[in-house]
């Protein structure tokens, strides 16, 4: 291993009480809300199929120009409350909320901007409106901080001369100055999550990623920092240059998802993935038809897959500019409450079972408990099971309590029966099982 100044503080997951509320909140929601929502992916008459919150890169506006957008922020559908009720009904356990997305207009009255919710129309705190009415939900609230702000003149892509260096470090001390404003107004926040921080200029300064980390985590014990925030010395980001994971926990997995069979190394540490309901949408998009949108069931199944890999999943929402909610987005929260009301014991508090992955579904697992998450119901009525060696399944049964048949076919493998009347749609088996059980078993395998 080489000697690193900035590279990963620790080894191994983290094992405190703050980050195991962490994971074993296993499902969030995302809101992207800002000044992006009032034009929602059209400029002067021109739509883009981009991302909406990045319509003022697509359209190429000058960022006064963008910013003027601020005259018309109020958004008189917002109500914290209704947010908070619709976030608890979805079953979340967390929220992460853009604090400043990458055009740098702020949802909180920070005193070193001037493109914030206070030079608005609107006038209030947002972001401490929404900070209440979540945590009064007994919603965790993380916050995004977008580094790149392309509102203001001292960011820079890159350091290539020495006024790009003076200016950056003018820049870096704003930076420094917003997160502690963020930290100091918004004690009860759990979790920084950074983005924007791809640039040379960033991974030049690997040390000042290191230094947010630890005074974000002086200023509050137990809060937890992404992976995606730092670059070590020689500007590795993510995972050192010797391989160790910063932060604490791998942001990497932003509209995609690990292999459950190629990438099971994913399981060694913690990680979180974020998901768009349309293929590429964080902010509010006036138009959906322009790309494939996922069925609550189909973001149902990327919710299982995190967990059942032992990873957190973010759902996403964009907020209209009014402040309300699209019916698609309310119909989703919905629809993944309902089901989360069913069978959400088989996501909190679960990690990875260390099975293997079979064609039906996904195992999620609770310490003794197993749990068979079941999407793809086969035509033989039976459910295969492989258990490691030394494991045998004593019992499977619904979570009603109702048993269904388990028959020992092979060495560690089962059929459990699909239960007699369908579920109509993906449920949960819940396996009583036997670890390190010895003894020899009537099997023999071919001699070939
Ligand atoms: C250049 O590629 C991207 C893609 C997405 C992002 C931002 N990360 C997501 C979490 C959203 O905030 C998106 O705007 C930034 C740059």
């Amino acid at each position: 291993e080489i000697s690193l100044k900035y590279g990963a503080d620790r080894l191994g997951k983290r094992t405190d009480d703050a980050m195991r509320k962490f994971r074993d909140n296993r499902l969030g929601a995302f809101i992207h809300w800002g000044l992006y929502a009032i034009p929602g992916g059209e400029w002067n008459g021109k739509v883009y199929n981009g991302a909406a919150e990045w319509l003022k890169s697509w359209a190429k506006v000058p960022a006064d120009e963008w910013l003027k957008l601020m005259d018309q922020w109020n958004p008189e559908k917002f109500n914290a409350k209704a947010w908070a009720k619709m976030a608890k009904k979805m079953g979340v356990k967390y929220v992460k909320i853009t604090t400043k997305h990458h055009e740098g207009f702020c949802l909180w009255p920070s005193k070193y901007s001037k493109y914030t919710v206070a030079q608005t129309p609107y006038k209030k705190d947002i972001l401490g409106e929404l900070v209440k009415a979540y945590n009064d939900e007994g919603i965790d609230v993380h916050f995004y901080f977008s580094v790149m702000d392309w509102s203001h003149p001292d960011y820079r892509y890159d350091i290539k001369s020495e006024e790009d260096a003076v200016a950056f470090n003018r820049f870096l001390e704003f930076t420094d100055n917003q997160l502690k404003e963020l930290a100091t107004r918004y004690p009860t926040v759990k979790d920084f999550w950074f983005d924007g921080t791809w640039d040379a200029s960033i991974k030049k300064n690997g040390w000042w990623t290191a230094h947010v980390e630890q005074m974000l985590k002086d200023m509050l014990p137990g809060v937890t920092i992404n992976s995606r925030l730092r670059a070590d010395d020689y500007g590795k980001r993510h995972f050192d240059s010797n391989g160790h994971l910063m932060g604490d926990y791998e942001s990497g997995y932003e509209r995609r998802l690990p292999d459950p069979v190629k990438d099971l190394k994913v399981t060694r540490w913690d990680w979180e993935a974020c998901m768009t309901v349309p293929e590429n949408q964080w902010g509010y998009h006036k138009d959906w038809s322009l790309s494939y949108v996922k069925t609550p069931l189909e973001v149902l199944e990327r919710i299982v897959h995190a967990v059942a890999m032992g990873g957190n999943m973010v759902v996403n929402f964009g907020p209209q500019a009014d402040g309300d909610f699209r019916p698609e987005e309310k119909e989703l929260a919905d629809a993944i409450g309902k089901w989360m009301q069913k069978y959400g014991e088989c996501i909190y508090g679960c990690d990875y079972a260390g099975w293997d992955k079979q064609s039906w579904g996904y195992y999620t697992r609770k310490g003794k408990d197993v749990y068979m998450v079941v999407f793809n119901p086969p035509y033989s009525k039976h459910l295969v099971i492989k258990t490691p060696k030394g494991t045998k399944v004593v019992k499977a049964a619904l979570l009603d309590g109702k048993e269904v048949a388990v028959k020992e076919t092979a060495r560690n493998e089962y059929n459990v029966d699909m239960p007699a009347k369908d579920p109509e749609g993906p449920f949960v088996i819940k396996l009583q099982i036997e670890e390190n059980a010895g003894g020899a078993d009537k099997y023999r395998d071919a001699l070939t």
